[in-house]
């Protein structure tokens, strides 16, 4: 991608209270525009809302982010709780808001585009929505459409994103150029990790050139790689999805003899589709993530692993995740990466086949395996219907945050609550399994598969890349 100079960074917002309390909150247009005027929030005339008793967030009302504790701890980090706000700093005439989708498909992509243009137009009475096509690279490359209720009206039933996407194509400059010349003043960025981090670089730029325009982040991505949040939207819809293959891996590898029915899931640098769609399933034998390193051949490896079970049960069912392995593939071809930068990954689903049917016929065992590769079916299909309420939550919580002036900030859900998470809170690293914590452990135990862990394997520093044990996700 594209690396225009990087803007000044601004300082990350961290106040302290008494307790050991620690806010770490998101910018605010005032912090760079001094004396802004504000109006009252129009919600207060809504008759929707005027039911609600104390519909308005306190503007001291904060999160946690850990909510297991003792009772000699410190309070901790807390997030801004998300949620209209009594003084909004834009009169609803004035506002033009743009909503852009980056990266990969994800269910609910359609309904966060609805909710943003519903929140806007039906609670703050803005008129002028813009939706930038083809991800990044439209705001200067590619044509604009004005979005209306009536646009949006039926799209949360589609999969997809009705503004399209892309990968790479991030030129700051000239982004921000765009959003200057076309009057823009709020900005709706919805995308993964990578789209989080071309977001920060837009609110920097913003802020260096001193304009009054909020920038919100909607997390998005299948893969559940974003930290700080409970999960990413689309999330549960794609392992609902990813059951079917399983299911059909299960059928097929209970008809024949000796069958071993092979899934793979989307998850390049997390294993989370794959552990959680497991955990459902219950029909899994054996599930291979990239955080836990595996391997074939000898005592404890997968091979033998396979050959007790076809022994014991006459067939199996494994499922791996896409990014698995990828240190025991040919590493005499040349990784390569996508638009964004991303590793382009071997096919390990085709590998792993092929390195079972040879290891098993030079056994003289024969036996069958049945590849299903979904992968791409999981994540365009339409969000199901939890995760369509939490893309409304997400959005209208974004809605909120940009009338009120906040800037620079993610709209995510921390401990069942939604808050505004500062980007530098979510782009600091990937979220990844960990392999020492619970969760993983329930699945070893559910599926009896062995853990690959060499009796030399330390396991400490095997905690998965960037994740610290201190403030991994806590897992139930
Ligand atoms: N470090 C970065 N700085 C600026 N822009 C970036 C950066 N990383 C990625 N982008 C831009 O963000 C957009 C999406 O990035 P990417 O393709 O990595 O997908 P993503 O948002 O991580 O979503 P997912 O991985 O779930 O598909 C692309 O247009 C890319 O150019
Ligand atoms: O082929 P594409 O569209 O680049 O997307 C593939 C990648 O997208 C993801 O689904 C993340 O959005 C990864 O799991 C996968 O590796
Ligand atoms: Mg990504």
């Amino acid at each position: 991608m594209a690396s225009p100079a990087l803007p000044e960074i601004s300082k990350p917002k961290i106040v302290d209270g008494p307790g050991g309390y620690v806010l770490e909150d998101v910018p605010h247009l005032t912090d760079y525009i001094p004396d802004l005027p504000t109006y009252p929030n129009p919600l207060q005339d809504n008759p929707a809302y005027s039911v609600v008793k104390q519909y308005f967030v306190h503007v001291d009302d904060s999160v946690p982010q850990k909510v297991v504790v003792h009772k000699d701890d410190p309070k901790g980090i807390h997030f801004r709780r998300a949620g209209a706000r009594q003084k909004v700093y834009f009169h609803s005439d004035d506002v033009h808001a743009c909503i852009v989708t980056c990266g990969g498909l994800c269910p609910g992509l359609n309904t966060v585009v609805r909710e943003i243009v519903c929140g806007l137009h039906h609670m703050y009475g803005v008129k002028k929505v813009l939706g930038i096509d083809g991800g990044y690279k439209g705001f200067y490359a590619k044509n604009t459409v004005y979005l209306n209720p009536k646009v949006v009206n039926d799209i949360h039933k589609r999969g997809g994103t009705i503004l399209g996407t892309s990968r790479g194509g991030h030129d700051t400059s000239k982004i921000v150029d765009s959003i200057q010349d076309r009057g823009i003043n709020q900005v709706y960025i919805i995308g993964g990790d990578g789209t989080q981090r071309g977001a920060a670089l837009i609110f920097e730029e913003i802020r260096r050139r001193g304009l009054k325009v909020s920038v919100a982040g909607i997390p998005k991505t299948i893969d559940n790689d974003i930290p700080v949040i409970d999960k990413s939207f689309g999330f549960d819809t794609a392992v609902e999805e990813a059951q079917r293959a399983i299911n059909a891996a299960h059928v097929e590898s209970e008809s024949f003899e000796n069958c071993i029915g092979l899934v793979k899931l989307m998850g390049r640098y997390s294993g989370f589709i794959a552990m959680y769609a497991t955990l459902a399933s219950r029909d899994v034998d054996c599930c291979l993530i990239p955080e836990s390193p595996f391997y074939l051949e000898g005592p404890g490896g997968l091979f033998e692993y396979i050959e007790k079970r076809l022994k014991e049960d006459g067939h199996m069912v494994i499922v791996i995740a896409e990014g698995a392995g990828q240190e025991l593939l040919s590493q005499s071809i040349q990784s390569t990466t996508d638009a964004s930068g991303n590793k382009l990954l071997q096919d390990v689903g085709l590998w792993i086949s092929q390195s079972i049917k040879d290891h098993f016929s030079k056994q003289k065992m024969p036996i069958n395996l049945k590849y299903i590769d979904p992968t791409y079916m999981i994540r365009a299909v339409p969000s199901n219907a939890s995760d369509n309420v939490y893309c409304t939550l997400l959005a209208q919580s974004a809605v909120h945050g940009a009338m009120a002036g906040y800037t620079g900030f993610t709209s995510g859900l921390v401990n069942g609550r939604h808050t505004y998470i500062p980007f530098n809170r979510i782009i600091e690293k990937q979220n990844k399994v960990v392999i020492t914590d619970r969760m993983w452990a329930r699945l070893l135990s559910s599926t009896n598969q062995p853990s690959f862990l060499r009796p030399s394997t330390n396991l400490l520093s095997n905690e998965n890349g960037s994740q610290k044990s201190s403030d991994k996700k806590v897992t139930h």
